[in-house]
């Protein structure tokens, strides 16, 4: 064979032997840099790691990354104001539901813990309750209402230590907490098929009217926010206008996959 064929072979072998090192190198960088992600509970180193874990190719490491940096990805960001369908609406932060529980880290999910404790109402959401309204900074004379719940009880549970707030630092007239009657009983929001429905079977009604009042809306999370809408509309039947609304939690939403590899690449 001609000598310079010879070491045409010779060459393209070792190009590709060492195309598939530099590979075979990568993919354990990305699986050692996963590895460290998991084993660190720091909020921003685990964004580092797992942004270099993103970078060397590693697929695990991309819902870490999102979600140790969702703030990247959403326009809405926690304890910052935003206009939802003309509602000046604010959150402290993102609740990760349980699927994501092994993809956080130890603060989201002391965070996750307090907000469902405050949903079975064994915190009483003093604290997010003032820095938020203090954000937000509504007018004196705003209505407060809670979020009408799946079922009497469960609206019980969860606002009545906010309505004992109201009541003891509140004028009497700012505190809507009386202004729903129950109907019935419905299912609740989260174990129906469609969350992106309309309108919710209606069990509750407003008792009083609210004639060019402006109500403030407090409930404990914002996911799609169609319970809101819905909210605002039987609000604005009663002749009341929903300025601000306040929530404990936003659900996060997952990114695209391309939308994380873009955000590792962008970001520093
Ligand atoms: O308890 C729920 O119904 C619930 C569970 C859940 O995982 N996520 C969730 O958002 N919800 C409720 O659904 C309502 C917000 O959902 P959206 O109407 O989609 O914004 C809030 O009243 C929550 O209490």
């Amino acid at each position: 064979m001609d000598k310079a064929l010879i070491i045409y072979f010779i060459l393209l072998a070792v190009t590709v032997a060492a195309i598939r090192f530099a590979f075979y190198c990568l993919k354990k960088a990305g699986e050692a840099y996963f590895y460290a992600t998991q084993l660190t509970s720091d909020q921003s180193l685990r964004g580092k790691l797992s942004r270099k874990a993103v970078l060397a190719g590693n697929k695990a490491a991309y819902p870490i990354y999102a979600l140790s940096n969702l703030a990247e990805f959403d326009s809405h960001k926690p304890m910052k104001p935003f206009k939802f369908k003309g509602v000046k609406c604010i959150f402290t932060d993102y609740y990760f539901p349980n699927r994501y529980r092994s993809d956080i880290g130890n603060e989201q999910r002391f965070f996750c813990d307090e907000l469902l404790e405050f949903k079975d109402g064994k915190r009483n959401g003093y604290e997010f309750f003032m820095n938020c309204m203090e954000a937000l900074n509504p007018e004196d004379d705003c209505v407060i209402m809670f979020m009408p719940c799946s079922k009497n009880w469960h609206y019980k549970r969860r606002f009545s230590a906010l309505n004992d707030f109201l009541e003891d630092y509140y004028p009497e007239s700012s505190n809507g907490y009386k202004f729903i009657t129950y109907t019935g009983e419905r299912e609740s929001l989260h174990l129906t098929k469609d969350r992106t429905k309309k309108s919710l079977e209606q069990n509750y009604y407003i008792n009083c009217d609210l004639t060019g009042k402006k109500v403030v809306v407090v409930d404990d999370l914002f996911t799609t926010g169609c319970s809101l809408l819905n909210f605002k509309k039987e609000i604005e039947k009663k002749g009341g206008k929903v300025a601000y609304a306040l929530f404990l939690g936003k659900t996060c939403q997952m990114p695209d996959k391309f939308d994380i590899w873009f955000t590792a690449w962008c970001n520093k």
